[in-house]
């Protein structure tokens, strides 16, 4: 038997690693994902082949705590840490012990703050219960998914795990969600093309809480505000105009803040400013920060935008909001 499954990448709207503080976060699941084929394997060992992930061909075995380099790199165990613990998850779920091939392939670029972590455990998550016959609810996929990135990064607040596993546009706080209407976002994201590592950004923001809590504390409390403004934003009975012009106050706002917190870098922040005096209304890092993407908010000013990304160094997409969060896309018997 084999299965494939698919997960999202996302998009957060506002309050990134402010959510890690407890505080609110509003997300939305892209039409870029990540595959992943799994089916059982004699030798009894979990195998990873994962096709994409800019180290060509890389190939690894784990048993017990064995690692089998097939390719010879030295970061592979660590780079396939996601997709190892998430395959472990589930056979502790299922309460086997089996061997299990996974196979890989992502439209996601990793590291970019598009959630390609999340999206990969999610697909893994969900092809492996399905493998091994376990029924697991989307919201049981999001919590493992989270169970990985906590495992793999120390902390994760969940939101991304959440978003890929439900798919939409979701209003997420300590581990609850709430589906937000269906808006259409005329948004362009912009990607620096360089990559930052959610684990080293989320433990940079702790340092610095830990050392400066006071000046800290009043920040990640600004930035539950500005998302609980938001949030009001969208829901409210206001002509798109408004809500746009709002909207795109309030992201300008918050990147403000996380530049303070120290997780912009000199690319992104000339990707959010370009696209500002391109006509974005607004436009903000989108994820972990520390290279990765930003998204402007370009009602009627898309295709300017993206040419000033482009023209700024970066590399623009226009992406819509994707309905459907995992997905299994088919079981071979
Ligand atoms: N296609 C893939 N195959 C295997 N592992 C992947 C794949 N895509 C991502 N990963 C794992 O996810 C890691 C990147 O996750 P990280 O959380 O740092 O960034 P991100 O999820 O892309 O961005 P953000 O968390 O800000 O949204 C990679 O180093 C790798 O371990
Ligand atoms: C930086 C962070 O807030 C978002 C990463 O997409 C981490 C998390 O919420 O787990
Ligand atoms: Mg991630």
């Amino acid at each position: 038997m084999r299965v494939l499954a698919s997960a999202p990448a996302k998009i957060i709207l506002f309050g990134e690693h402010s959510v890690v503080y407890g505080k609110p976060a509003i997300a939305a699941a892209i039409d870029l994902r990540t595959y992943v084929w799994a089916e059982f394997n004699k030798n009894g060992r979990i195998r990873i082949e994962a096709k994409d992930i800019k180290i060509p061909g890389l190939t690894v075995s784990f048993s017990e705590s064995e690692i089998y380099f097939e390719t010879d790199y030295g970061k592979a165990a660590e780079v396939l840490s996601y997709v190892r613990e998430a395959i472990n998850l589930v056979l502790e779920e299922a309460g086997k012990q089996k061997g299990v091939t996974v196979s890989i392939t992502s439209q996601i670029p990793v590291g970019a703050g598009l959630g390609s972590s999340a999206a990969v455990a999610v697909a893994t998550i969900g092809a492996v219960s399905k493998l091994l016959g376990l029924e697991l609810t989307k919201e049981e996929v999001a919590k493992l998914g989270h169970k990985t990135e906590l495992l793999v990064q120390g902390a994760s607040s969940g939101i991304d795990p959440t978003v890929s596993a439900i798919g939409g546009f979701l209003y997420y706080e300590k581990g609850t969600f709430e589906e937000l209407p269906a808006i259409e976002l005329p948004i362009v994201v912009g990607y620096t093309g360089s990559s930052g590592s959610t684990k080293e950004l989320v433990a940079k923001v702790r340092r610095s809480f830990e050392e400066m809590p006071d000046i800290i504390t009043p920040i990640l409390n600004s930035m539950g505000k500005v998302v609980e403004k938001a949030k009001e934003v969208i829901l409210a009975d206001y002509d798109k105009e408004i809500k746009f012009q709002l909207l795109g106050q309030l992201m300008n706002i918050n990147h403000g803040l996380l530049d303070a917190l120290g997780v912009s870098t000199k690319s992104l922040s000339d990707l959010v400013y370009a696209s500002r005096e391109a006509g974005a209304l607004g436009a903000k890092i989108t994820g972990a920060g520390g290279g990765g993407c930003m998204y402007a908010l370009a009602p009627g000013k898309q295709s300017e935008v993206a040419t000033a990304i482009k023209i700024a160094g970066g590399m623009p997409m226009i992406t819509k909001i994707s309905r459907e969060g995992l997905r299994i896309e088919e079981v071979e018997e």
